[in-house]
């Protein structure tokens, strides 16, 4: 809150059921050093941690599949989205929070992992920031299921896959998630696989 081109700032909830809809009213100061209210719905599900897998000896990387109901009414098929393993950080840090859901939902068990970005998904109507990781895997780190966490009904697919199929699968728009594009092109820029 350190812009002087905003002021009174008023929110109203609009929905506050799983998540929080809120609609904010306040004024900006336009170009010309006058003011105009305006009116920004601005949707808060949390801050949240994503993590690109990846196994330098196999050259292999792990994704998820699951049901994403938003993409299902929005031209995707069967709505099935393959994606890096990922979660809302819940009061955790964003590290701990990846190391968490990367045990839940994929079965590893992690110690290192590197932030390499942060980033706003969808500035103009969703909070979200993400950190987004990379991190090395070996089998013997593979201790559980995964599938997501037992309380919670995602019903996650674990994959295994080459690096290179991952690429095809983004070049053919069967991987459509932002976060996990930006991942499998990070890996590319700075050559970590194959
Ligand atoms: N009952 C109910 N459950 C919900 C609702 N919305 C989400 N959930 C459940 O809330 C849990 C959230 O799981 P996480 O693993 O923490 O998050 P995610 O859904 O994988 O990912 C979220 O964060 C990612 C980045 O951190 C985002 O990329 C992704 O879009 C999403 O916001 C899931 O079990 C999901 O089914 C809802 O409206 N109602
Ligand atoms: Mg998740």
């Amino acid at each position: 809150m350190e812009n002087g081109r905003i002021k009174n700032i008023k929110r109203q909830i609009l929905s506050d059921n799983w998540y929080t809809l809120n609609k904010y009213t306040f004024e900006y100061q336009k170009f010309d050093g006058s003011w105009e209210v305006q009116k920004r719905e601005s949707y808060d599900c949390g801050d949240g941690a994503a993590i690109l897998l990846y196994n330098r000896e196999t050259g292999n990387v792990v994704l998820t599949k699951q049901f994403r109901m938003p993409t299902y009414v929005n031209e995707n098929g069967d709505g099935m989205m393959v994606e890096v393993c990922a979660g809302l950080l819940e009061g955790l840090s964003p590290t701990e929070c990846i190391l968490k859901e990367t045990l839940e939902e994929t079965g590893y068990r992690l110690q290192e992992v590197e932030q390499v970005l942060v980033t706003y998904m969808c500035p103009g109507s969703v909070t979200q920031k993400l950190y987004l990781y990379i991190g090395e895997y070996h089998d013997e780190m593979k201790v559980e299921e995964g599938g997501g966490a037992d309380d919670e009904t995602e019903n996650i697919e674990v994959l295994e896959m080459s690096f290179e199929k991952a690429l095809e699968m983004m070049a053919s728009g069967e991987i459509c998630d932002a976060k996990t594009v930006m991942l499998l092109q990070y890996m590319q820029i700075h050559k970590l696989l194959g």
